[in-house]
């Protein structure tokens, strides 16, 4: 019996986990061309890496591309020649698109608000440019459990981030592969493949209300260490009758 690394393990577990949501939420069809949103963090970067790997078997047949989306009013440096060469590395077109935006034109919106938001914008203009139909982004399985937690503190709301989105006004599919990988492998996966860390220098960076929401969801896991899937199984378990109901008739 082949014996396996413990790095061997974590990467062969991250894989199965990655492969595991893209069949079980259909996230990949044959014919898809596919924009990666590559940040220069550990999760796109590991993103890029099992598509590339994943667009390399037979069936569905599927092309990708990956896109960093600069922002020349924020000193954010990004290793651009580093992201080039590592996709270009393994077999993926790489294409740099710089944005901007104005924090003085909408006060009422936080500048990360605007930024994310003109990200979000760009990303769609490119993959519209290189006829892409999906974009592919980074979010693990932690930040869509923390997403959900934060809805619900802050915004009275059973929602989050979910593994495909289909934009039918704009005839384009989020899709988010790694919902089902932990943010614990994806860190033994930066260390093992060395990525590079991204130099971040945004004015505007503090400490967000996601940081505290992972400390909730680590205090959760102490109290039981399967909570990270009841979380997610409670997505699709929904016993309408023991909440109450949306209308008077069921007062
Ligand atoms: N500048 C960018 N250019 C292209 N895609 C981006 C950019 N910033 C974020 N994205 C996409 O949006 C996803 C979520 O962004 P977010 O800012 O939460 O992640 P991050 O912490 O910057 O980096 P990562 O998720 O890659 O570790 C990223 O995983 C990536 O797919």
């Amino acid at each position: 019996m082949a014996q396996f690394t413990e790095d061997e393990k974590i990467m062969r577990r991250l894989e199965q986990r990655f492969n595991k949501g893209v069949v079980k939420y259909r996230l990949i069809e044959d014919g898809d061309k596919i924009l990666i949103g590559l940040s220069g963090g550990k999760d796109s970067l590991a993103l890029l890496e099992l598509l590339a790997r994943r667009s390399r078997i037979l069936k569905p047949k599927f092309t990708v591309i990956a896109v960093h989306v600069g922002m020349t009013n924020i000193p954010y440096q990004s290793d651009l020649e580093y992201l080039k060469g590592y996709s270009e590395d393994l077999g993926v077109p790489f294409v740099h698109y710089e944005t901007f935006f104005d924090p003085s034109t909408d006060t009422r919106k936080s500048p990360c608000f605007l930024c994310s938001w003109n990200r979000r914008k760009a990303l769609f203009t490119v993959a519209k440019e290189q006829g892409c139909n999906k974009i592919a982004l980074g979010h693990h399985m932690d930040d869509i459990l923390e997403t959900l937690l934060m809805n619900i503190t802050f915004q009275g709301a059973f929602s989050t981030m979910p593994p495909k989105l289909v934009m039918r006004k704009f005839e384009m599919t989020i899709i988010r592969p790694m919902c089902l990988v932990h943010e614990a492998d994806l860190i033994e996966m930066a260390r093992i493949r060395g990525f590079r860390k991204q130099i971040k220098d945004c004015p505007y960076e503090s400490l967000s209300n996601r940081s505290n929401m992972k400390e909730v969801l680590y205090s959760l896991e102490k109290m039981n260490p399967e909570a990270r899937y009841s979380l997610w199984k409670c997505m699709t378990n929904i016993q309408e009758e023991l909440l109450p109901g949306m209308n008077e008739h069921d007062l």
